[in-house]
């Protein structure tokens, strides 16, 4: 059996704003930082051991990597920071209030952007890639995704850099977001394009899953 947790940061500045984020790079609140050392503590209770730690190029998640780590007494573990780990790129949307672009355009609206597999949002005009993406190509950062672009563009990540190590019997963590973990957990278990807007993954809850030796799931489990 080998196991894979994934957690979702703790909660950030544009979390307690209720603002729009995608691929901005907003940091930890307060309340995240307590999160993050909260989840930490929790996973140092299963004495679970990691070979590789998985985190977006977003700081919210790095940092609660970093904390979840210390807790563990586990910070010297090697560390890959993936642009396909970002949060789903929230396109014109980004930056904006959740409430405020309800009242223009309606609940229900807002809730097709947020939760629907397909639905991709409005998307910016123009871009101008943070410098950070650039060793990876010209074009990398999106100017707007729907959770279904999302998991496309993170499904090579499972597939080169994750699955290959669970197979090989070595525990691994992933800290990333709400979007692309609920991509995540779409493959994982299953879940199908129209029940994909029931799943919800809350800041700094950590997700064990448990594999045999095919990679089948053969449980999931909240550390709490
Ligand atoms: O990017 C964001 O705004 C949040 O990380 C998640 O947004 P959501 O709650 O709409 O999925």
């Amino acid at each position: 059996m080998v196991n894979l947790v994934i957690l979702r940061h703790g909660e950030s500045e544009a979390n307690r704003d209720n603002i729009f984020t995608g691929w901005s790079d907003v940091p930890l609140t307060d309340r995240g930082v307590y999160q993050a050392h909260q989840a930490g503590k929790k996973i140092a209770q299963t004495n679970l051991q990691f070979t590789h730690v998985h985190t977006s190029m977003l700081q919210r998640a790095i940092k609660t990597a970093d904390i979840v780590l210390g807790e563990c007494h586990q910070d010297w573990l090697p560390q890959t920071k993936s642009w396909r780990l970002n949060e789903r790129h929230y396109g014109a949307l980004r930056g904006q209030n959740k409430a405020a672009v309800k009242q223009q355009v309606g609940e229900a609206q807002v809730q097709e952007w947020r939760r629907s597999f397909k639905t991709v949002p409005p998307l910016l005009t123009c871009l101008r890639q943070d410098r950070r993406y650039d060793s990876f190509g010209p074009h990398i950062e999106p100017r707007g995704e729907s959770l279904e672009m999302a998991y496309d563009r993170l499904m090579p990540y499972w597939t080169d850099c994750v699955a290959p190590r669970l197979l090989d019997g070595h525990n691994q963590l992933i800290v990333a977001h709400g979007s692309t973990l609920r991509a995540l957990i779409k493959f994982l278990d299953g879940v199908s394009d129209a029940n994909i807007s029931q799943v919800e993954v809350a800041n700094g809850v950590p997700i064990c899953y448990t594999f045999d030796e095919h990679l089948t799931v053969v449980k999931k489990t909240k550390i709490q």
